[in-house]
């Protein structure tokens, strides 16, 4: 049996126009493991997403899932070899209703998803029928959920879920994603609300200008000196 990561970055650099913004980035995520990508503002985090998810191409680096390299293939092979994600700013189809946006997206990766379930595990069975430009900013960070979902990844990336939302909903949230861990899943959750990643997961990453200065628990991050440093700029 393969011991292989489902997920390997190795060596992975980016930089725009001479600004380099990722610097040697290396991880590995298991199969169905949540690990939380966290770090100050500008400090690469969706960088990384956009390179998982085949936004953006690295300038070096591998990036191996399942077997294989993909940091070439463009984003809609991604989805369909299992990858996906949702955006910090949801971008659904807001002229359709909120069903035939989760129905486009199974289509449009060749799966046979079963609609009603991911528009009640998402909570927005109740609006299935309703234009999704018409559902207010949180519920469209859900159905932007959905419609990943609804192309059955193996990987799911989750940009800033969390922001804006009240604790109950943050629960429900950390709930729904542990739900979707438990299939078998994969998860990397981008989020700067401690209290919320620490209901999801045990490992983080933290990345600081575009290096990864630390990798473990969460409790452990918060009492590490250069954690403390990249976040508040000196000891607490
Ligand atoms: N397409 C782009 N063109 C030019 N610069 C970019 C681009 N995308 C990101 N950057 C820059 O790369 C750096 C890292 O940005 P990134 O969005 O990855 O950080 P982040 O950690 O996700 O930040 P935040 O927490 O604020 O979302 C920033 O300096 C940002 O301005």
């Amino acid at each position: 049996m393969s011991s292989e990561p489902l997920l390997k970055l190795s060596g992975i650099e980016k930089s725009f126009s001479g600004l380099k913004v990722l610097n040697g980035v290396n991880f590995d995520l298991q199969k169905g493991e949540i690990i939380g990508l966290v770090g100050p503002n500008g400090s690469g985090k969706t960088s990384v997403i956009n390179l998982i998810s085949g936004v953006l191409r690295p300038d070096s680096g591998t990036i191996r899932f399942n077997g294989s390299e993909v940091q070439t293939l463009p984003s809609h092979t991604r989805v369909k070899a299992g990858i996906n994600r949702s955006f910090q700013v949801p971008k659904c189809f807001v002229s359709m209703t909120v069903r035939e946006n989760i129905e486009v997206a199974a289509h449009f990766s060749g799966q046979d998803a079963d609609t009603s379930a991911i528009l009640a595990e998402i909570g927005l069975k109740h609006l299935a029928d309703k234009s999704a430009g018409a559902l207010t900013a949180n519920q469209q960070k859900m159905l932007d959920l959905g419609r990943a979902l609804a192309t059955r990844p193996k990987l799911l990336l989750v940009d800033e879920i969390g922001a804006g939302l009240n604790p109950a909903e943050l629960s429900g949230i950390a709930t729904l994603l542990k739900g979707i861990t438990a299939r078998g899943v994969s998860l990397i959750v981008v989020e700067h609300l401690m209290e919320f990643l620490n209901a999801l997961t045990e490992r983080v990453i933290v990345l600081s200008a575009g290096k990864i200065i630390f990798e473990g628990s969460l409790e452990a991050a918060s009492r590490d000196a250069a954690v403390v440093t990249a976040f508040f700029g000196g000891a607490v």
